[in-house]
């Protein structure tokens, strides 16, 4: 497994997050991390990249406890892909993916003629190669995050760990970076690789075909495949609210929120009559 995480306890100093979390990721498989605001994705990520020390338990990158790797070593094997906010600075998006190739340079070393060309075919499979030249300051919101999957893609790490990847992207938008993480799983490289990502839409796991963690409270409520672990009593039980899920017509689930309200109506017919 290109990443293993053993009995890991998460969080700030002293203060506990979450605890007891195991996981694997490895190519072409892709782990789609759900829970409700608050529950620890966002730290169980910055734990799993090394950014921040285990509080207890272990994370194994490629065999080896990543605590004892450099960032270009973890760089190497993980890309990471953070929510797209727009940079201070102007940025040719050529430069932005660029930005991927560093940790294959030396110290010193500048992007060569191949480095250039590995980033321009990145853009090209994510459909952005007109964006090459436009200031990536002023992309739109879906826009980056497509300049930086194609970051991402252009650091060759086999490993890709992405943050919300679709939270500021239009409906359509959504479709083709879901369809591009399912195509980055299936790669042409005979393993492809590997895919950590965090959604707050249970539909995505089923889109994706994905192993779920189901998170509440920095524990793991459901571990597995996304049809076994995505239940109307489990998403009904992490999200504190009546869940169904349903099949389509075409064979696949999708969950249903249900929407009336939860409570006996406050207002009666009383609450209505006019003194
Ligand atoms: N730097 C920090 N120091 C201390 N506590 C923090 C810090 N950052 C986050 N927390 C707390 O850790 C808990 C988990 O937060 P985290 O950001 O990991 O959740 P999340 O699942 O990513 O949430 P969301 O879905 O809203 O992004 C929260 O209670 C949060 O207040």
């Amino acid at each position: 497994m290109m990443l293993e995480a053993r009995e890991l306890a998460i969080g700030y100093g002293s203060t506990e997050v979450g605890r007891g979390l195991n996981l694997d990721a490895g190519g072409g498989e892709i782990l789609c991390l759900l829970g409700p605001n608050g529950c620890g994705k966002t730290t169980l990520f910055r734990t799993l990249l090394g950014l921040l020390p285990a509080l207890s338990g272990a994370v194994l990158l490629g065999g080896k406890p990543i605590s004892a790797q450099s960032r270009a070593e973890i760089a190497r094997r993980i890309a990471y892909v953070p929510q797209a906010h727009a940079p201070p600075f102007p940025f040719e998006a050529l430069e932005v993916v660029l930005m991927g190739r560093t940790a294959r340079l030396g110290a010193f070393g500048q992007p060569g003629r191949q480095d250039r060309d590995i980033a321009l075919t990145a853009m090209n499979r994510l459909g952005i190669a007109d964006l090459v030249q436009r200031d990536y300051s002023r992309l739109s919101g879906g826009q980056r995050q497509l300049v930086l999957i194609a970051r991402a893609l252009a650091q060759e790490a086999p490993l890709i760990v992405m943050d919300e990847p679709t939270a500021s992207l239009d409906f359509g938008n959504q479709a083709q970076v879901l369809a591009q993480i399912t195509s980055l799983a299936q790669d042409e490289a005979k393993d492809g690789r590997g895919v950590i990502l965090s959604t707050h839409d249970p539909d995505q796991a089923f889109a994706l075909n994905a192993q779920v963690l189901l998170m509440k409270d920095g524990t793991s409520h459901a571990h597995g495949p996304a049809k076994d672990v995505l239940t109307g009593a489990n998403l009904s039980a992490v999200y504190g609210i009546p869940v169904s899920v349903e099949n389509t017509t075409s064979g696949r689930k999708v969950c249903l929120p249900k929407l009336e309200a939860q409570s006996a109506p406050t207002m009666t017919s009383d609450a209505l009559t006019i003194a």
